[in-house]
C-alpha cells in the first residue's frame, strides 16, 4: 500500500458472515477518501484488505442528497459505503449490521437496541436480536431492508442469460432490485455450485447498465415454515465474497418466486461465511445475521 497517498486515519476491521469491511469513523465528514485511496486500503496484498470500506459519518455532515434526506428523516448516522475497487454502491446488507454494531460498541448510540441508519438506498431500521440459529455469543441484528422488485418481464421467471466459467451453456438469471442490482441463477446440485470458479465475473446479457452482483444458488429442503438455500456470490466491484446480505435477500426472493404458490416467506441462507435469515413481508424484506468487530489499527505515514 502506498501510505503516502492516504491521510493518517484510524480504522476498525469488522465482518458480517465473512463479508469484511474497513470502518473509518469520521463523524464530521472531514475524511473524504478518493476511489484510489479506498482501493488501496481494501487491497488484500498491499493494503489492509476488505470487501468494502465504510465511513461512519453523521448524515448532517454530508451534502449527498440521500444523506441530506436521511438527516431530515432523523437518521443521525450515514453508512457511506464503497466497494473494494473504490466504486460507490447504494446498499450493503451485511455492512449495515456491522455499522450498527460499531455504533453500539463505540457508544455513538446508547440506551436503545434500534437504530435508523441513512444509506444511499434510503433509511434502514436495524434492531439487535437474539441469534435464532445458534446458542453462541455472536451479536445478531435484523435490518428492515425496505422495498424489493423484479423487472416487469419476470412473468417468464428469468430476464437475463448468465455465462459462468466452467459451465458449458449460459443459464437463465432473474434480476432483483434490492436498492442495488442482483442477478440470481439457480443451479441443479451442490456439486455444480461447489465446483465453479468465480474468479472471473459472470457475463450477464443484456449487460446491466450499472453492472450487477451475481448470486448462484441451490434451493434446499424446507423445514416447517422456513425455506433454505445455499449461495455463492460474485459481487460487483469486489469479486467472490464469503457473503452478501442484499444478495441473500435477492436469492431468497428468487427461490420463493421459482417455488411458486405456497412458498415460504422465511428463508435460511447458507453462504460460505455462515448463515443469514431473510423474511419477505409483501413488497418489503428483512435481513438478519451476525456482526463482529475484529481489530483496530492506524494508517500512518510516521
Ligand atoms: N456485500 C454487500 C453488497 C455490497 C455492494 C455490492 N458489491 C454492489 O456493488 O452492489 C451486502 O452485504 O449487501
Amino acid at each position: 500500500m502506498d501510505t503516502a497517498a492516504l491521510p493518517d486515519i484510524r480504522f476498525t476491521k469488522g465482518h458480517g458472515t465473512g463479508n469484511d469491511f474497513i470502518l473509518i469513523e469520521d463523524p464530521d465528514g472531514s475524511v473524504a477518501l478518493t476511489p484510489d485511496q479506498v482501493a488501496a486500503l481494501a487491497d488484500r496484498h498491499f493494503g489492509i484488505g476488505a470487501d468494502g470500506v465504510i465511513r461512519v459519518v453523521r448524515s448532517a455532515a454530508l451534502t449527498d442528497p440521500m444523506a441530506v434526506a436521511a438527516a431530515q428523516d432523523g437518521a443521525e448516522w450515514f453508512m457511506d459505503y464503497s466497494n473494494a475497487d473504490g466504486s460507490v454502491a447504494e446498499m450493503c446488507g451485511n455492512g449495515v449490521r456491522v455499522f450498527v454494531h460499531y455504533l453500539f460498541e463505540n457508544e455513538l448510540v446508547t440506551g436503545t437496541s434500534v437504530v435508523r441508519v441513512g444509506t444511499r438506498a434510503g433509511v434502514k431500521t436495524v434492531t439487535r436480536i437474539q441469534d435464532p440459529y445458534h446458542d453462541g455469543t455472536a451479536a445478531w441484528y435484523s435490518a428492515e431492508m425496505g422495498n424489493w422488485s423484479f423487472p416487469e418481464s419476470t412473468d417468464r421467471g428469468a430476464d437475463a442469460l448468465v455465462r459462468i466459467d466452467d459451465l458449458d451453456v449460459p443459464r437463465a438469471g432473474l434480476s432483483v432490485d434490492m436498492g442495488n442490482p442482483h442477478t440470481v441463477v439457480a443451479l441443479a446440485t451442490d456439486d455444480e455450485l461447489d465446483g465453479l470458479s468465480l474468479v472471473a465475473a459472470p457475463e450477464v446479457s443484456p449487460t446491466p447498465q450499472h453492472g450487477t452482483n451475481v448470486e448462484l444458488i441451490v434451493p434446499g429442503e424446507s423445514a416447517g415454515e422456513e425455506g433454505s438455500l445455499r449461495m455463492r456470490v460474485h459481487e460487483r466491484g469486489v469479486g467472490e465474497t464469503q457473503s452478501c446480505g442484499t444478495g441473500s435477500c435477492a436469492a431468497a426472493l428468487a427461490a420463493r418466486f421459482w417455488a411458486g404458490a405456497g412458498a415460504p416467506d422465511r428463508w435460511r441462507v447458507e453462504v460460505p461465511g455462515g448463515t443469514v435469515r431473510v423474511d419477505v413481508r409483501g413488497q418489503e424484506v428483512d435481513l438478519a445475521g451476525p456482526a463482529a468487530l475484529v481489530a483496530r489499527g492506524e494508517v500512518s505515514r510516521a
